[in-house]
């Protein structure tokens, strides 16, 4: 496995930052967007004072979860806020726009399916290196992972050309595991992980919510599930912040229940999967 200094990992680190911050520097607009759509300044200034996000959420008739995540400080920033009539209604903005979801959209649209895996490839490529840079240990001794919602197989490919003794399962929906690059140590399989997960020592998500399904995948005592997402900190501004809550934006546009999580999310999470002990 090659070794990179620290200078090198935080130089990428760094620029991977910059790059996040370029691609996502749209979302503070969409959030302005939002807010005018609502008519927050309205309803704040016919309301005469401060209003909690409880009496806020109230009277717009939304979510008081959802308002919280667009009303966040960072993202707001000199304005305010985001929604609409579908968030509301607890679909997702994709929905809204398209009439279905997004993966029932990229099932349909090939050439949006071949895009849409491209640009998760970008993203997993960058974050698979990372992760291996940093936590090189977590991958020793592994028989098999499998990559649960892991697109064309670009995480795995990354993870099992640094660690070649790992076979590897790369798990997406039939569209998209059809389509996936053959590659050696690597079988893809198509399925709905709200379904099953197949079998494997270790299961590997960076996307959420099937995490019971994981659970029954792995070996009940040896077994481990790595989660490889963002933990939203609350009330702290390191550099990374912003990127963490441009990405809560995006999936609060485009799924419907994706999110990203702050600790006692997290927590929850995985207490209600039947989980008992966790590492961050
Ligand atoms: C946000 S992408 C993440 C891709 C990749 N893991 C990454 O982080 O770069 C979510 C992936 O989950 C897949 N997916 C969505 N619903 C699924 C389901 N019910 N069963 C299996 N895969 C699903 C999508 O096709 C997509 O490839």
């Amino acid at each position: 496995m090659e070794v990179k200094s620290i200078k090198e990992v935080n130089e990428e680190a760094q620029a991977q930052l910059d790059i996040w911050k370029y691609v996502f520097s749209f979302t503070p607009m969409a959030v302005v967007k939002c807010a005018i759509e609502f008519q927050i300044a309205d309803v704040l200034e016919t309301h005469g004072r401060a209003m909690t996000n409880a009496d806020l959420s109230a009277a717009l008739g939304c979510s008081p979860s959802i308002l919280h995540r667009i009303m966040s400080p960072v993202m707001l920033a000199p304005w305010h806020k985001l929604s609409s009539r579908a968030l509301t209604n607890g679909a997702s903005a994709f929905d809204a726009a398209h009439g279905k979801s997004l993966w029932e959209y990229t099932s349909e649209n090939p050439a949006h399916n071949k895009q849409f895996n491209d640009a998760m490839a970008s993203h997993a490529r960058l974050a698979m290196s990372a992760i291996i840079d940093h936590y090189p240990e977590t991958f020793k001794g592994i028989g098999s992972l499998v990559d649960v919602g892991g697109g064309d197989g670009t995480a795995l490919r990354t993870l099992v050309k640094a660690c070649p003794w790992i076979h590897g399962i790369n798990f997406d929906l039939p569209h998209v595991a059809n389509v996936a690059l053959h590659s050696d140590g690597i079988e893809h399989v198509g399925g709905d992980m709200f379904e099953m997960v197949p079998k494997a020592d270790i299961a590997f998500l960076m996307c959420i919510d099937i995490l019971r399904k994981c659970r029954e995948a792995i070996p009940k005592d040896t077994g481990k599930v790595i989660i490889a997402e963002a933990v939203i900190k609350e009330g702290e501004q390191d550099k990374y912040n912003y990127v963490r809550l441009a990405l809560d934006m995006v999936m609060l546009a485009n799924t419907e229940k994706g999110k990203e999580r702050t600790i006692q999310e997290w927590e929850y999470v995985v207490n209600s999967a039947g989980f008992s002990r966790y590492t961050v």
